[in-house]
């Protein structure tokens, strides 16, 4: 059966953000056709946008089976329903966002999903995370690889968190 390589970054600024963060990692390992390949670190990450609370935000890689794009960001968004995420201010505060970054090298362009993330590129606490599990995946719009991509930000707000 056809199998897939995806990249999805975790965060959270609500609630027990760890034990939310770990426990979304669990349900998707219990989740038939995926498994976890790779887990980064958890970082502390200052806000982006209005001000709220620090983040936890954190990285994985998956290995999928016969499972399209679209059905895998079915289940990464039911997992954030999961979790209580209710949808108020854009960039506001949440007990859980799964962002779907990378699927191989598709390129995707449609309303309910763009691939890879429009918005990875730029933010250091996706792109240090994702560093340290994925660092020579190449981001396809790009074609630079993520350790590459890394290299323009500054990394100041990203600090992590002990084993
Ligand atoms: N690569 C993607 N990953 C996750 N959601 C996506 C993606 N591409 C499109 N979407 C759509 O975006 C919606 C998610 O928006 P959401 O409110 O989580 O954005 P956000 O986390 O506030 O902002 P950002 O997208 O900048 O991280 C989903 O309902 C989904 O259909
Ligand atoms: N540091 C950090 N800032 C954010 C984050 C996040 O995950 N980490 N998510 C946001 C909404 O997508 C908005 N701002």
């Amino acid at each position: 059966m056809e199998t897939g390589q995806c990249a999805i970054a975790l965060g959270s600024n609500l609630g027990d953000s760890l034990g939310i963060l770990e426990a979304a990692l669990q349900v998707l390992a219990a989740t038939p056709n995926i498994n976890i390949q790779a887990k980064s670190s958890w970082y502390q990450t200052k806000p982006i946008g209005p001000p709220q609370p620090d983040y936890i935000n954190g990285c994985a890689v998956l290995q999928v089976v016969a499972l399209s794009p679209q059905q895998l960001l079915e289940i990464l968004l039911q997992t954030e329903v999961k979790f209580g995420r209710v949808r108020q201010e854009r960039w506001g505060a949440r007990t859980l966002d799964i962002d779907f970054l990378l699927y191989d090298d598709v390129i995707l362009d449609t309303p309910s999903l763009q691939l890879p993330h429009p918005r990875m590129s730029e933010r250091a606490f996706v792109l240090v995370p994702l560093a340290e599990i994925a660092p020579n995946w190449v981001e396809p719009v790009s074609g630079k690889a993520i350790a590459q991509l890394l290299q323009a930000l500054d990394c100041s707000g990203v600090t992590k968190l002990p084993a």
